[in-house]
């Protein structure tokens, strides 16, 4: 049967990836909607295999390409990053594509040699910045995005069709089966699922991004072609490069403060309830016991202020708060944003002295500190208004 005609996402351009429906964590972060593995077949004399899919999609990938091709037309084999969810099929796919040279950078290259020993029997031909692959009727440019996120990772661009094969840059976690962003009935939706994978994947990357945004300034992009989720065409491209371009700039923030919070018996969940009550901005609130750490990281994304409450327990803050802010903090999320800190105690307060420390390594400003013992009284509840009242 032959691939169905919207799978053309490109002028010569067939989408051979894999929709992965039912996944629903995926390292650590949670994919509610499931992902797509996006592969790309590049029709020229020189057929090209733009990146793979998850291994568990491994004779999917090669059906895809066999209803396209003969797999002995496959010439080449562009791998843009070389973690296992683009990668994962490579060892069987080259099994079976005989005529075909992978062809990536040197940091690409040692890491599917660590990953895939087997890899070493086959062809590699590695590429840079200044060393195009000239197809019979396409050339495909290199640019190297360091840090976007893996050392290894860069973006492929064919020239001839104004096509920029971005892998892990613009992708989301969704799976669906449109493969552009403007055949989804909710775009904000797409959006937002890209925040999402911004703020868990690439929080600590702005400035490898403004770097990556640098290097595609100058060239016409009519299509990008991720590696998760929709793609971007026509009107939409601008769509995805300012979506970048503002959090490059950190300018996401908005007035919006985030509380997460952990309470056992109610103390500090009360306080969280009477800062929410007290705010004047909008807040989005996240009790640790309910709410993952994927959602928890996309609230801060966009949030100016964020609150975090735990009671002392043995001693110290929670661990799931600990965890938490630990996790915000190795994604760079309380970067230029104002902190919040809360906690109760009974007879002596580590938790708010946890935070602070904590928050203190990783270049966070606390603005306000809320401490009290076991019951809110009138005092702490004029504190949190006096405090409110500097801040906001
Ligand atoms: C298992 C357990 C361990 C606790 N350990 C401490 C502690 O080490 N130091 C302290 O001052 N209070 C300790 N407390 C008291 C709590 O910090 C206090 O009751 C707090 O107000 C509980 O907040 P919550 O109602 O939000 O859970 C402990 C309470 C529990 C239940």
């Amino acid at each position: 049967m032959p691939l169905a005609s919207k799978e053309i996402v490109a002028p010569d351009v067939f989408w051979v990836g894999s929709i992965d429906w039912s996944v629903r964590v995926f390292h650590g972060y949670h994919t509610d909607e499931g992902t797509s593995y996006n592969a790309y077949l590049l029709m020229d004399e020189d057929v090209t295999l733009i990146d793979t899919v998850k291994q568990s999609f491994s004779q999917e990938l090669i059906e895809r390409i066999t209803q396209v091709t003969s797999l002995d037309s496959v010439k080449y084999v562009i791998m843009n990053h070389a973690e296992n969810d683009h990668s994962g099929a490579l060892p069987y796919v080259m099994t079976l594509l005989k005529n075909a040279t992978i062809v990536t950078n040197k940091i690409c290259m040692e890491h599917l040699l660590l990953l895939y020993p087997e890899l070493r029997h086959y062809p590699f031909k590695i590429v840079n910045n200044s060393t195009p692959l000239v197809l019979k009727s396409h050339t495909i440019q290199f640019l190297q995005v360091p840090m976007l996120h893996w050392p290894d990772s860069m973006f492929s661009y064919c020239p001839d069709i104004n096509t920029l094969f971005s892998n892990d840059g613009f992708g989301q976690h969704i799976a669906c089966s449109e493969r552009f962003i403007d055949q989804v009935p909710l775009q904000d939706h797409v959006l937002r699922q890209m925040r999402e994978y911004t703020a868990n994947i690439l929080g600590p990357c702005q400035v490898p991004l403004q770097h990556a945004l640098k290097c595609i300034e100058s060239i016409q992009i009519d299509t990008i072609l991720t590696g998760h989720g929709c793609s971007w065409r026509d009107a939409s491209v601008q769509l995805a490069l300012s979506e970048y371009s503002i959090f490059a700039q950190n300018k996401q923030l908005k007035r919006k403060l985030s509380i997460f919070f952990h309470s056992l018996s109610g103390t500090v969940k009360r306080t969280a309830e009477l800062l929410a009550q007290q705010s004047p901005i909008q807040i989005q609130m996240h009790d640790l016991t309910i709410d993952d750490l994927t959602k928890c990281a996309l609230s801060a994304f966009d949030s100016e202020y964020i609150a975090f409450g735990s009671p002392t327990i043995y001693g110290q803050v929670t661990p799931l708060v600990e965890s938490t802010l630990q996790y915000l903090l190795n994604l760079h999320l309380f970067k230029s944003r104002k902190v919040i800190l809360f906690g109760t105690f009974s007879w002596a307060d580590k938790a708010v002295i946890d935070m602070k420390q904590l928050i203190k390594n990783g270049g966070g400003t606390v603005v306000s500190e809320i401490s009290f013992k076991l019951q809110m009284n009138e005092k702490i509840k004029e504190q949190i208004y006096e405090d409110f009242k500097l801040i906001f």
